[in-house]
């Protein structure tokens, strides 16, 4: 058996309750890692791996880390889904008999990293737990350890919707039960998503004021995340503030696809926020603001009044505009109380931390001042609710110095009158200088040595100096000689041996005093937490409603109304992002009207012409009214949307490698299994990835659903002119299409949405537009009347025949190459082809022509 040296059996043994982390153990100033930790963080962090002689035959492999530089280390490794648990030395080495004893003082992990650069200041970083609850059905607790706060939903829908919420919560990390671990083993691998294992449930009594606001079946969701951030962080968990939960039925549902596809938080090509909704919509200047913005976009409001309100202090700071400016830069001077407090909480906040919180709360009279000035009622309120927390401002004020250093070792952090003996201590040290000066005097006037000098170095501290030429005229009987140099003699006192000690003692225990009324206040401040998280809540949504003004003046938005019923009138909207990215060229405005008896849309028209952004501009839209924003039109009577569901484009899908027109399906079948009557419903060309029998013919069967079972708000857009037809069949559709005109033989695209169906011929138009040779154009404009001639009318419910097309035939005088060209332009699909892939297959088509002459 191997015989390790009683520190590597220490380092083994606490090793062996941490084996998924990687263990830094600490060794003097730097943190080691050993055996097969060091041989993979060695080849991660690109550190140099050595061995060390640890009592066994072999030497151990060992890697390590300046203490100084780990945080980076830390994050490297976590942000990569590994785990770090940091093993500190817990008693003096000088005291220390034996093995300087040490302990895992905390676990990092990927979800409960706190700082560093990967977290994002206006992100939450959440790290979730799960439990299923039944068959499809989930509870989900989420908690951001750096700004206490904690949420809980219920998700439906399956584990396919619970891996779209974690997606769009964006959690990194998750915790679940052995049961849920088995299932979600696959589907974490794709999403790089790290499963930790909690087998236990913090107890009642400790959770009870965490869980309070929860309804029964959330209780235990909630208690295993909290035992487990517990468990990794090892202290002060004061910061967690009580849960929340909000029931679905006041919250408008968007699903993780249809947020993508809208692009509210996250644009479709991935990368920045650029093109998003939260793009157009933050100017927060807060970080606190930031993330709340972005909560209220994950979250948007089903609920009338709450909605109203909001839209009320919108209405307010719009009316106000210069109250609201002063209010954004005094905004401006309020640091991350949220995660201030955080830090407070974990006892890891700095003197400069203090400093940002006084700063900050230092703003909050003059907010409150601005708030309670503007005379409007909602402002007011808002005002009267804020709570100055002015004993922490005094507290800070009386405590910590003007301009603290980010160290807390090194003194200048407590400000002088705070503590008595502090400034004992200080004005020894401080008026050492003078006394010495003082005893300079004295010594000279006693000696009668004019040049007589008190020294000071570092060896021998300090020193009396008498040159040679006056040592032999002096009594220096009282002196003890410590130095001799070439021309002069230096001595030392026991006065002055005394006084040293005081000053450089009065130096190293003022540091040490300094640092123990830091901790104290520290400990002092953590009561005062919840006050301070109660005031960020409301100050963030100062912010976000700054934001939202501004926004609605920049772009003139103009205010939403709401009614019960379902008929939604939106008059000249706009599509805000698009707008917003358009060069000089104007966007051009649409209605959008769907009524009890119509509320179903079938867009038609080429492409580019503007189908997906009218549809994705009512869904916006509604989404900017239901967080209680303005939005971009000139009139908006609206009903209250209980869900979005889109099927827009080709977005990949996360979750499994799915195809296309896989997705497309699941998506659909979501929406239309999920949807009730006052949901909207976006879909885009939909059945386009299969044949276009089989295509037309479910985009048919789905409407008529629709129609006929769900009764939602929908607005449908299609390549299959022949859908058109059905407008004679379901008494709730109706046609519009986007209109294009032709100036100078070519195609231009008016972006109008127009009453009825649009001219199939403009295919041919955009053809034209990529300079496809006459031959062709007029070919295809002769098949296209043919196919006219033979227009089929969509089928019956009961009788649905796929042939709706009989076979064109060719004539016979063309020559092979002609015939194949003819060929394959029959096959294009026109419509669903854009200028640039025109060019292409008429390169292409070129060739054959040319190859086969
Ligand atoms: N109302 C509008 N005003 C001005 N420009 C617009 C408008 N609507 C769309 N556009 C411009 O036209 C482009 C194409 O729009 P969109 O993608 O909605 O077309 P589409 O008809 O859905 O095309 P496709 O059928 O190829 O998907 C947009 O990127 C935008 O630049």
């Amino acid at each position: 058996m191997t015989t390790y040296t009683p520190m590597m059996q220490q380092y083994l043994t606490i090793k062996s309750e941490y084996e998924d982390a990687f263990l830094f153990y600490r060794l003097g100033d730097f943190y080691e890692l050993f055996f097969e930790d060091a041989v993979n963080a060695s080849q991660i962090l690109e550190i140099t791996l050595t061995s060390r002689d640890a009592g066994s035959k072999d030497r151990v492999p060992m890697c390590g880390v300046p203490h100084h530089s780990a945080q980076n280390y830390i994050e490297t490794l976590v942000s990569k889904g590994y785990k770090v648990a940091i093993c500190e030395q817990t008693e003096d080495p000088k005291q220390a008999k034996g093995v300087v004893k040490r302990e895992v003082v905390q676990l990092i992990t990927p979800g409960t990293l706190m700082e560093g650069k990967t977290i994002d200041g206006k992100s939450n970083h959440f790290i979730a737990s799960a439990e299923q609850l039944s068959e499809h059905i989930f509870s989900l607790a989420y908690l951001d350890v750096s700004t206490g706060e904690a949420n809980t939903t219920i998700v439906e829908g399956g584990i396919k919707s619970l891996l779209q919420q974690l997606i769009s919560l964006n959690i990194r990390e998750l915790v679940v039960t052995e049961q849920l671990q088995i299932l979600l083993e696959e589907p974490a691998k794709h999403l790089s998503l790290v499963l930790s294992l909690e087998k236990e449930e913090m107890p009642n009594e400790k959770s009870g004021q965490y869980i309070e606001n929860l309804p029964e079946n959330l209780h235990a969701v909630a208690r295993s995340l909290l035992q487990y951030v517990e468990r990794t962080q090892m202290r002060s968990l004061s910061h967690i503030q009580p849960f929340t939960y909000t029931e679905t039925k006041q919250l408008l549902r968007i699903d993780s696809n249809s947020k993508r596809n809208l692009e509210l938080l996250q644009s479709i090509r991935g990368g920045d926020q650029k093109g998003t909704l939260l793009w157009l919509l933050d100017e927060t200047v807060t970080a606190m603001g930031g993330r709340k913005l972005k909560q209220m976009l994950h979250q948007p409001l089903a609920n009338q009044t709450l909605i109203e309100q909001r839209l009320a202090i919108v209405t307010d700071l719009l009316d106000e505009f210069f109250v609201r400016d002063e209010l954004q830069e005094l905004l401006k001077k309020v640091y991350d109380l949220e995660r201030l407090a955080g830090r407070v909480a974990f006892g890891n906040v700095g003197g400069r931390d203090l400093a940002q919180l006084r700063e900050s709360l230092r703003q909050v009279p003059f907010i409150k001042g601005q708030l309670l000035q503007s005379g409007k009622e909602t402002l007011m309120q808002l005002g009267n609710s804020l709570d100055e927390c002015v004993e922490i401002e005094e507290l800070l004020s009386r405590a910590i110095t003007d301009h603290p250093p980010i160290a807390i070792k090194e003194g200048d952090v407590i400000r002088d009158g705070y503590n008595e003996k502090l400034d004992e201590l200080r004005y020894a040290s401080r008026n050492g200088k003078d006394w010495i000066a003082q005893l300079e005097q004295k010594e000279r006037e006693i000696t009668g040595i004019k040049n007589l000098k008190i020294g000071y170095n570092r060896v021998f501290g300090y020193y009396i100096e008498i040159t040679k030429s006056n040592v032999a005229n002096a009594d220096l009987t009282r002196y003890e000689r410590k130095q001799t140099l070439a021309n002069a003699e230096r001595y030392i006192t026991e006065e002055l041996k005394e006084k040293e000690a005081i000053i450089l003692n009065a130096e190293e225990q003022s540091l040490a005093l300094e640092y123990d009324l830091f901790v104290e206040l520290r400990e002092q401040l953590k009561e005062y937490i919840p006050r301070v998280q109660a005031l960020a809540s409301k100050i963030s949504e100062l912010d976000v409603f700054i934001s939202f003004a501004h926004v609605s003046e920049k772009y003139r938005f103009i205010k939403p109304t709401f009614h019960e019923g379902r008929a939604l009138k939106i008059v000249n909207g706009r599509h805000p992002v698009v707008e917003k990215m358009l060069n000089k060229q104007m966007y051009v405005p649409n209605d959008c009207v769907l009524t009890e008896d119509k509320n179903m849309m079938l867009i038609t028209g080429p492409n580019m012409s503007g189908k997906s952004t009218f549809m994705r501009q009512v869904a916006l839209i509604v989404v900017l009214a239901q967080i209680g924003c303005y939005v971009p039109a000139e009139e908006a009577e609206l009903p209250i949307i209980d869900q979005i569901f889109t099927r827009i484009g080709a977005a990949d899908d996360l979750v499994a490698g799915q195809s296309t027109f896989m997705v497309e399906m699941l998506e659909s079948q979501h929406a239309i299994t999920n949807a009730t009557e006052k949901s909207l419903l976006l879909f885009d060309e939909i059945g386009r990835g299969t044949s276009t029998y089989d295509g037309m013919a479910l985009a048919q069967s789905m409407m008529e659903y629709i129609h006929d079972k769900i009764g939602a708000n929908t607005l449908f857009s299609t390549h299959y002119h022949e859908l058109t037809a059905l407008e004679q069949q379901l008494a709730k559709l109706k046609n519009v299409h986007v209109s294009a005109t032709e100036k100078d033989g070519k195609v231009v695209f008016l972006h109008k949405v127009r009453e009825g169906a649009a001219d199939k011929s403009y295919g041919v138009h955009v053809a034209k537009l990529a300079e496809m040779p006459d031959a062709i154009i007029e070919r295809a404009q002769t098949l296209l009347e043919q196919f006219e001639s033979k227009e089929p009318t969509p089928v019956a419910e009961d009788d649905l025949q796929l042939s709706l097309f009989e076979e064109v035939n060719q004539p016979a005088e063309l020559s092979g190459a002609e015939q194949e060209v003819l060929e394959k332009l029959e096959k294009m699909n026109i419509m669903g082809t854009s200028p640039i892939q025109a060019i292409n297959v008429l390169y292409e088509l070129q060739q054959t022509l040319l190859s086969k002459k």
